[in-house]
């Protein structure tokens, strides 16, 4: 089986790692359906990577449809340890301006339509999410973009990141009422990615490419898939910079992570009395507490 122990999701025009070298296309299936498309498996740094378009390669899947347990559930077939997902975000303040990146701390979920969670169906379990990214992978995420001193880009260290249901981009009564609570940038994707990749014992960043200032700002138009797309494109070199950057420091140097023991202490089922069918479902998850 084809194995990579860093994974890498891209998001709204990043469908494709240039510089991925001895490529192979893996097509996966899993309990939980199929993933977005194939992982794209290849050698970057020395190291084999797996990367996945989010939204397919041909962007045909919307925030609500995809499937982000498959997605999660391949990645951990393939051996992922740490995941880097690279993401279009708005910002909710003035100075993470568009082609700044921002490598959030923290989510706030105003989802309504997702499956979150690989567990149910007679096994229960409930991880820790105090600290939603892994504050080590982070770090060398946010220490490779510092040390590539890319013009006209600003690194935010931190931040909060609002998952939205979408796909209409929010009103400017919601983009205000974010504001109010203090958070940085707004998105469609990443809480439930980084659920499940904490359920899936995978370490899991974001580096957030800010594409617009959704529509609260007085002086900008508000949101439009045009401007995403059209500072996405601008954004897409550095960003495939950066995470060339990052795998490089990760394979030298391989961060500890608390998410990599996370269920140790989650799961509350006795796991003698799981019924066969959940065990067999959550076979790869469990696979060291059984
Ligand atoms: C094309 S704009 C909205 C779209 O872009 C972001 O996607 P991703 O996080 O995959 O880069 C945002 O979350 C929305 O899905
Ligand atoms: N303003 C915005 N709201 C939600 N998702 C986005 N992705 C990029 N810009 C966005």
């Amino acid at each position: 089986m084809v194995q990579a122990k860093i994974g890498i999701i891209g998001g709204s025009g990043l469908y494709k790692m240039e510089s991925l070298k001895e490529v192979e296309e893996v097509f996966l299936d899993t309990p939980f359906g199929t993933p977005s498309d194939a992982l794209i498996v290849g050698t970057l740094e020395g190291t084999r990577v797996a990367f996945l378009a989010r939204h397919g390669r041909n962007h045909h899947l919307m925030p609500s449809e995809l499937p982000f347990r498959a997605n999660i559930h391949a990645m951990k077939q393939l051996g992922v340890e740490y995941l880097i997902s690279a993401s279009a975000v708005g910002s909710l303040k003035e100075e993470a301006k568009p082609l700044d990146m921002v490598v959030p701390d923290q989510f706030i979920d105003r989802t309504k339509n997702r499956i979150s969670t690989f567990f149910g169906d007679g096994i229960v379990a409930h991880i820790t999410f105090g600290d939603p990214v892994c504050p080590n992978l982070a770090g060398v995420l946010a220490d490779a973009v510092a040390s590539l001193e890319l013009p006209d880009v600003t690194l935010h260290r931190g931040g909060t990141y609002v998952c939205m249901e979408g796909p209409a981009f929010s009103t400017k009564a919601e983009s205000h009422l974010y504001r109010s609570w203090g958070a940085t940038i707004i998105g469609m994707t990443n809480l439930p990615e980084a659920k499940l990749a904490r359920e899936a014992e995978i370490a899991y960043a974001t580096l957030a490419l800010v594409t617009d200032y959704d529509c609260w700002h007085p002086d900008h138009d508000s949101v439009t898939v045009e401007m995403v797309i059209g500072n996405l494109h601008r954004n897409a070199t550095n960003a495939q910079k950066v995470i060339q950057e990052t795998v490089r420091r990760l394979s030298e140097n391989p961060p500890v992570s608390e998410a990599h023991s996370a269920l140790k202490y989650a799961i509350l089922t006795q796991l003698d009395q799981v019924p066969a069918a959940a065990k067999e479902k959550l076979g790869l998850l469990l696979k060291k507490y059984l």
